[in-house]
């Protein structure tokens, strides 16, 4: 009878909460509409609760925003990918656009849209939905509001597939998914180096990255391209050995050579063959070392961080303790500076980058520059002689690819690409008008460009003409060649009747050139 009477009461009670829940669904948009926000949630929440101790039903529940709360947890936006590639073809509301090529057409799950999913004969059920905004809380970073999040529903009999194998094929299958339909994008800093928290914009701003340049059209020697490319590889799949040797998953090149031999097509060709995002940093517009090191941890992994004209950028010829030792004195000055007291009406001084070598060398390999892994960083200079050597030395710069003047194998490489020509009765003489003449690749291409819809139909006129600006190139190199000895010939002769004029005149002074070059 006890037992009975147990039985009954139990069941009267879920008859009751079932009639509860059947209230709570027929007068839901009475409360949606009249029901202040804060009860709504607190109604929501117990209703989850309610259901869960009916239900045989687990939850996973996958937020927008992780332990990180400015940086969208990289589960989420994997299900989001996932679920968007791998559900699409069984979801009701489905979101068409053009894919990244803006050419073909990409389907995927609608925002909103609940879709089934099945796993080794297992069913598994997916809600997206959104936190309601906290009403007491006014914040200035719009996501707080937009928090999103996913529910994974599955039987609780399937708890260890899901947590121990579906997950994880989740996170694999939906990271593959980003990297296939990432928009590669090339960032700039943003003027001041640094943003304010209450900002939007971050440090960064980007556009799509759509340079064309790949290995192929690049014009170089043939065994140093392949040198590259094997060094390129060999570091993409290095993770576990750069982990074992307990060093960053990093990689330094320097490119130097003079203007237009290729250097920023480099890049683009090593970004382009890698994958990866690229970050053309503007080092002039960085005010401060702190302000560099922000820079560097909101880059991402599978990123190219380059610094082009290295020596333009900064005065970096310092060597390390004197930049650490005038830091010092500049910050001392500078304080002393920020005692005095600012005149009324004294112009705000234009602040000048203050970044030193220390801090360049710190953001290539101090702590920092561990963080996220798998980034490369590129120098270029055209004056490699004038950086400093601990900034270029093996370990930072640990690779030093040296960008030179168009010789055969390289100008064939453009021959191929601006005119469809691999073989012409007049190679052999552009061969050797190439091994005497220094011409760089952008100049050649240019020879080799058709300016005129004529000679487009005509490679021979775009041939004979690169010949004749070889030659005319040869003419003038030998031109200032024989004006170069003419000089250095006519110095020391005027050398001599200078010191034959200092006999005579034995208390001139010496002339500055003079002093600095310890001539006299
Ligand atoms: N090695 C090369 N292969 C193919 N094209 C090249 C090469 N070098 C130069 N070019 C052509 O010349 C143009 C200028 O080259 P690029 O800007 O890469 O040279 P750079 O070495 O970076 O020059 P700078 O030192 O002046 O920045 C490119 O747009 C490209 O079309």
């Amino acid at each position: 009878m006890g037992m009975g009477e147990g039985m009954m009461e139990k069941l009267g009670s879920v008859s009751a909460v079932w009639s509860a829940l059947v209230s709570v669904v027929l007068f839901w948009p009475v409360v949606n509409n009249h029901v202040p926000a804060g009860l709504r949630q607190w109604l929501t929440t117990t209703a989850h609760k309610l259901t869960a101790y009916l239900t045989p039903y687990l939850h996973v529940t996958i937020s927008e925003y992780g332990h990180e709360r400015f940086r969208r947890s990289d589960f989420f936006l994997a299900v989001e990918a996932y679920l968007s590639h791998a559900c699409a073809r069984r979801a009701r509301k489905l979101r068409a656009d053009l894919g990244k090529d803006a050419r073909t057409l990409q389907v995927t799950v609608d925002d909103h849209q609940e879709v089934t999913d099945s796993f080794r004969g297992v069913t598994l059920w997916w809600y997206p939905s959104k936190k309601p905004p906290r009403s007491n809380v006014i914040s200035f970073y719009p996501r707080e509001d937009e928090s999103r999040f996913y529910s994974l529903v599955f039987h609780r009999r399937h708890r260890d597939l899901v947590l121990d194998v579906y997950l994880p094929h989740v996170l694999a299958e939906g990271r593959s998914v980003i990297v296939r339909n990432r928009q590669r994008r090339l960032f700039t800093n943003n003027a001041s180096g640094s943003s304010s928290p209450y900002s939007r914009k971050g440090v960064w701003s980007h556009v799509p990255f759509e340079h064309p340049a790949t290995f192929d059209t690049l014009a170089m020697e043939p065994a140093d391209k392949d040198a590259i490319v094997d060094d390129l590889t060999a570091f993409r799949e290095s993770k576990d050995y750069y982990a074992k040797v307990g060093k960053a998953w990093k990689r330094g090149y320097l490119l130097h050579g003079p203007p237009g031999t290729g250097k920023s097509t480099m890049i683009a060709a090593m970004a382009n063959f890698l994958d990866y995002d690229v970050y053309d940093l503007e080092l002039t517009a960085v005010k401060t070392n702190t302000d560099l090191r922000k820079l560097y941890i909101e880059t991402t992994g599978k990123s190219i961080i380059v610094i082009e004209d290295i020596d333009c950028s900064v005065d970096l010829t310092g060597k390390r303790s004197k930049a650490t030792s005038d830091d010092k004195k500049k910050k001392s000055s500078d304080e002393d500076d920020g005692d005095k007291p600012k005149l009324p009406g004294e112009p705000e001084k234009e602040e000048a980058s203050k970044v030193t070598l220390s801090g360049l060398l710190n953001f290539i390999d101090g702590l920092w520059s561990a963080c996220g892994g798998e980034r490369i960083i590129i120098f270029t200079t055209n004056h490699k002689e004038k950086l400093d050597p601990a900034l270029i030395r093996r370990g930072r710069m640990d690779v030093h690819i040296e960008m030179s003047y168009c010789r055969f194998e390289a100008f064939k490489v453009l021959a191929k690409n601006y005119l469809g020509v691999e073989q012409h009765e007049v190679f052999g003489e552009i061969r050797r008008l190439l091994e005497e003449v220094d011409m760089s690749p952008a100049d050649v291409a240019e020879n080799l460009m058709p300016m005129s819809k004529k000679k487009k139909r005509d490679p021979d006129a775009c041939l004979a003409g690169l010949i004749d600006a070889l030659n005319k190139a040869k003419v003038e190199a030998a031109a200032a060649k024989a004006k170069e000895e003419a000089e250095a010939e006519a110095k020391p002769k005027a050398k001599d009747d200078e010191e034959a004029e200092g006999e005579t005149v034995n208390n001139k002074s010496p002339s500055e050139e003079e002093k600095a070059n310890g001539t006299i």
